[in-house]
């Protein structure tokens, strides 16, 4: 059963309206950083197409040779010994168990249809079934079809539903419920494998709606318990936002994720403006105004320069080149000197704050860690440079969308801070700079780490931002301590 920390009712009321169904406001004043909520996940399931085991949740192709309907890996001897037992108990022949194991999506499915066999598990089901799921508005949708392909008719063309408890109330309507309250509530967690994804569920966490500007952070463990927190002071009263997509994408990227995925229009204050709060994520160049910039008027959709309205740019034009600029873009990738010969094309074409520029620096920038990193590469001063200016042009762009705590923002300071370390001690190595100067920028730096790690602090030890605030305390110690030896050396100097 999933467990909730007291803060969510100490500090949270859930309310309801028509647009947004059920949502949560502070209910009183909230501190910057201040937990509002720690919880469990009630479920855990595979994105749509994987297959994983059901004990470790690692990707297998394998099932247990009990139950023989849940995968389950090499290397686990058991999955949830009543669930096997139950689904064991079925009478179903060997070309039934191939046909259910073909289709990876079965799996969700049968994990939802499995609490529902047992008398322990029934409330964790019905706390699921009060889930949104956009039945509705998901009916006949692409989703939906595949969904009654790869779940709803395998689970009926064999007979497996029928041997259920009151199986016949699992039809086509409760399949596509359940299925779709994962697509609407779930949260990505870190798989096993390094970069995979799975999907868990949360009762509480999945109330707060979303914002592309929210006033939460959410995190979640090594033991996939979310840890919610306020990103800035919350103010008794206000609504509690957390953030549904990908921050860094545009205006249209995410409101068609949020359609599709959530069935909603987002109406957030960034969605609303043009400039996306200035920052111009998604502004063209216009090409006849010098440092005009061309955006999607919000009521009449049409590309318009903000210097002369008679600039326009034709729809079409505009998707044409983002889809070739996303292509280019995933062929330069590792590529250092495609991609910024790319950054330099595009610079003609898109604002140097738009995503796919920031993609693109954020794509150099982490090439350049590595070379800066391996010393055989011997790297010169403008090297060290190019991946400061990429850090404080990524910064300047997160200070506006994420104004409070971030972990974007920490990690992007960090960086710089960082890069700027190294090269005031090259240059001072070289004898290009003075022990004051070196002093002067590891002040600087200080100071930024410092502010990184007053970010980083609020992450559970146990997730990768956890143990970087953890290295960065060690890292910070040793800067000090560099910082005093130097001053000492200066001093001596001095007198
Ligand atoms: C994770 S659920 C949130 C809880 C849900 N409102 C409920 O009653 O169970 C996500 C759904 O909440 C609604 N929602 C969340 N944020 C919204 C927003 N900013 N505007 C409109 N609807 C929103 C959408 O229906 C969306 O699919």
């Amino acid at each position: 059963m999933a467990a909730v920390s007291e803060d969510f009712a100490k500090k949270c009321e859930v309310k309801e309206n028509e647009t947004m169904g059920r949502y949560v406001i502070a209910s009183t004043n909230i501190r910057e950083g201040e937990t509002v909520l720690c919880e469990q996940p009630i479920l855990l399931l595979s994105n749509n197409t994987d297959r994983r085991c059901s004990s470790c949740y690692k990707l297998t192709n394998s099932f247990c040779g009990k139950c023989r309907l849940l995968p389950l890996c090499g290397e686990c001897v058991h999955h949830d010994a009543r669930d096997c037992k139950r689904l064991a108990e079925l009478q179903l022949e060997e070309e039934q168990v191939e046909k259910l194991q073909a289709q990876a999506e079965v799996n969700n499915a049968l994990t939802y249809l499995v609490l529902r066999e047992h008398k322990e598990t029934q409330p964790q089901y019905e706390q699921l079934l009060q889930m949104e799921s956009h039945l509705a508005l998901r009916r006949n949708t692409e989703i939906w079809r595949t969904y009654r392909e790869q779940v709803v008719l395998p689970l009926q063309s064999t007979g497996l539903l029928q041997q259920l408890r009151n199986g016949a109330e699992i039809d086509e309507e409760l399949l596509q419920h359940l299925l779709g309250t994962t697509d609407v509530n779930g949260f990505e967690i870190r798989a096993p494998e390094s970069g995979g994804t799975l999907r868990g569920l949360y009762i509480r966490a999945a109330l707060f709606p979303h914002s592309c500007t929210p006033n939460l952070v959410t995190a979640i463990d090594e033991e996939r318990r979310i840890k919610v927190y306020a990103n800035r002071y919350i103010p008794a009263g206000e609504i509690l936002y957390n953030c549904y997509t990908n921050i860094l994408l545009g205006t249209e990227e995410r409101r068609l994720i949020l359609k599709q995925g959530k069935c909603f229009d987002c109406q957030c204050a960034r969605c609303q403006d043009p400039t996306e709060l200035g920052t111009h994520m998604s502004s063209f160049v216009c090409k006849t105004c010098k440092g005009g910039y061309i955006v999607k008027q919000l009521e009449s959709g049409i590309w318009q320069c903000l210097l002369n309205p008679e600039h326009t740019l034709k729809p079409e034009f505009v998707a044409n080149v983002l889809e070739r600029a996303k292509e280019e873009v995933f062929h330069a990738r590792d590529d250092i000197y495609r991609l910024e010969l790319l950054l330099a094309k595009l610079s003609r074409l898109l604002h140097g704050n738009h995503y796919i520029m920031l993609d693109l620096k954020q794509n150099i920038a982490s090439i350049l860690r590595q070379i800066l990193q391996n010393m055989a590469h011997r790297p010169n001063r403008k090297v060290y440079e190019r991946k400061i200016r990429l850090c404080q042009e990524i910064l300047l762009v997160l200070k506006v969308l994420t104004p409070g705590i971030s972990r974007l923002k920490a990690i992007a300071l960090y960086e710089l801070a960082n890069t700027q370390a190294e090269l005031a001690r090259k240059l001072f190595s070289e004898q290009e700079q003075s022990t004051q100067d070196l002093l002067a920028e590891l002040h600087q730096t200080e100071v930024m780490i410092r502010e990184s790690l007053r970010m980083l602090l609020y992450e559970p030890i146990s997730t990768p931002e956890g143990q970087l605030a953890h290295g960065m305390l060690r890292e910070l110690k040793e800067l000090q301590n560099d910082m005093k030896m130097l001053q000492q050396s200066n001093d001596d100097v001095v007198h």
